[in-house]
């Protein structure tokens, strides 16, 4: 059997972290009787410089055909000026929208040798253990948007958060099958009080929920939760939100358990899975051979999970990253005083040692 990976690197960090997760996807794979062919295409910020758009023709073409994509990151300064057109995160919103992956899972799981690295009492920081199910192709990031002037010339902007009936509800059963096959506690966040998109999706929550009676479904305003996040993060189990909460709220999660770094995802929908970590470009470190891979090569284990179906190479690769950081095995984003810190590409020959 032979699977067609699309590798998108995109910008800054990227192109380091994936390439550790393309040779941890190789290792992974490496005996199962199947073999992976590996296709790189341009996104982002690169593509804007090579081609005059963040999402070429040629990338379209490849990812509709993939039995998978991985992503880096897009974005970073060099492009944060010029015609909204052309940023690469248009790129990026255009790649998941084509490849409808409305559903976001960011698994927010605690290693117990990085409590340290947390901002959390150490018995709360051992406990996190959530899955954040972000709604990823609608809301306010594709919904109809002007910049303008009014008459007196004045500058105005708007961007309007939109969800259709079905958008809510097929996120929604994606998150109540997650709760269902965990500890079946359902939290849906939204901010009801105020806006309407908010108040159809707790209705539709609240239907849906006989469907589903042996979840307990609870629901959150977006601000208390953001608190209770950092306050006890231990009583979340599967975490439903629409698109800009959700990218927040997963942001701040990933604190708790060290790192952003730390952090993979899955996008889920009509057929072709699109794995990366939840950060950035990180323009900061880029270039510097010192960015955290781990949540890419852990997006590497989701791939290997939904898209593959080979769960065994999954938990294999999931283990490997947690033996390594069991060894002490720290890039500089999870280092505390005086521990040795590894690049990026040491830190992916410390996994690649445990598979
Ligand atoms: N999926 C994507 O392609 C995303 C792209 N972006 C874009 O990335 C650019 C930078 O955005 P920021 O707000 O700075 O967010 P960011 O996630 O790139 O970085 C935030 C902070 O976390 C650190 N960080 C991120 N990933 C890390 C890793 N793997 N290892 C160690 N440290 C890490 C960075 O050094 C920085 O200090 C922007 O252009 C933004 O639009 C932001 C988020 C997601
Ligand atoms: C372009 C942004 C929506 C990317 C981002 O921050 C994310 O998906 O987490
Ligand atoms: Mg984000």
């Amino acid at each position: 059997m032979t699977y067609r990976v699309v590798l998108l690197p995109g910008d800054g960090i990227g192109p380091d972290v994936t390439a550790a997760a393309v040779k941890v996807l190789e290792r992974a794979i490496t005996g199962q009787g199947i073999e992976i062919k590996i296709e790189s295409h341009l996104l982002g910020g690169c593509a804007i410089d090579e081609t005059g758009t963040p999402f070429p023709e040629k990338t379209q073409e490849a990812v509709q055909t993939a039995d998978a994509v991985i992503l880096g990151a897009v974005g970073g300064p060099k492009w944060d000026v010029g015609p909204g057109h052309l940023r690469p995160e248009a790129g990026l919103l255009a790649l998941r929208r084509l490849l409808g992956v409305y559903a976001n899972i960011r698994p927010v799981k605690a290693f117990p040798e990085l409590i340290d690295a947390s901002p959390l009492r150490k018995e709360i920081a051992q406990a996190v253990d959530i899955v954040i199910v972000r709604e990823l192709t609608g809301g306010a990031y594709f919904g109809k948007r002007e910049r303008g002037r009014d008459e007196a010339g004045a500058r105005f902007a708007y961007d309007t958060m939109y969800y259709s009936e079905e958008e809510i509800r097929r996120v929604l059963q994606t998150a109540f099958e997650t709760a269902r096959l965990r500890r079946k506690k359902l939290t849906s966040v939204d901010k009801a009080n105020v806006l309407d998109s908010s108040r159809l999706w707790r209705e539709i929550v609240q239907e849906m929920s006989a469907q589903y009676p042996d979840v307990t479904v609870e629901h959150l305003l977006v601000d208390a939760c953001a608190m209770h996040l950092v306050t006890h993060p231990q009583v979340f189990d599967v975490l439903v939100t629409e698109n800009l909460f959700g990218d927040i709220l997963s942001d701040e999660s990933a604190v708790l358990t060290g790192s952003i770094g730390m952090l993979p995802s899955a996008s889920l929908g009509q057929g072709i899975g699109l794995y990366e970590p939840i950060h950035g470009s990180a323009p900061d470190i880029a270039g510097l051979g010192i960015a955290n891979p781990l949540g890419a090569i852990l997006s590497v284990a989701l791939l290997l999970r939904y898209s593959l179906h080979l769960e065994a190479a999954a938990l294999r690769v999931e283990q490997a990253v947690a033996s390594a950081v069991r060894d002490g095995a720290r890039t500089k984003d999870l280092a505390r005083q005086g521990e040795n810190v590894l690049t990026t590409e040491q830190m992916t020959e410390r996994v690649l040692s445990y598979l």
